[in-house]
């Protein structure tokens, strides 16, 4: 396969949103009603998308981060470059869960967030700035 051009990396930056939002109408929420939408973009340009899957024992909700995340490296996948995350929040971004900061820093800090409102509005950080100081695999 040829390898990716910047133009090609641009392109697959600028749909993630979209794609994130698209996610996001698979939301299994009944309980919070809380509709959340993953896609994560690897540096060899493959997307995967997540959404948050609820659960009657409520402590075994999954976030769509990392239900982006456990598609992705479950099919082999580790090294990535942008995610981007749709919730209904008109007034301010979405950010991601604590525990879904944690999760996504095992596979590195660099990686670009893509804050996505229902308008297409983005604004994006990168992990590090969200997840300073973080623990991770270094530390052990
Ligand atoms: O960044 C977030 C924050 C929350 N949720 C989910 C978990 C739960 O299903 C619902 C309400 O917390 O939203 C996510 O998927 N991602
Ligand atoms: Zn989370």
């Amino acid at each position: 396969m040829a390898s990716e051009t910047p133009l090609d990396l641009s392109r697959a930056l600028a749909e993630l949103p979209g794609q994130a939002l698209t996610a996001q109408c698979l939301s299994y929420s009944p309980y919070s009603k809380f509709r959340v939408g993953a896609a994560l973009l690897t540096t060899d340009g493959q997307v995967f998308t997540g959404c948050n899957v609820e659960n009657a024992s409520y402590g075994a909700c999954i976030c769509a981060e990392r239900t982006a995340f456990v598609k992705a490296v479950s099919e082999g996948h580790t090294s990535f470059r942008a995610l981007a995350l749709a919730t209904d929040l008109k007034d301010k971004f979405g950010t991601p869960c604590g525990i879904c900061r944690q999760f996504m820093s095992e596979f590195g800090t660099d990686l670009t967030v893509i804050l996505v409102k229902p308008s297409g509005d983005t604004r994006s950080y990168p992990l590090s700035d969200l997840l300073p100081i973080a623990f991770g695999p270094d530390d052990l």
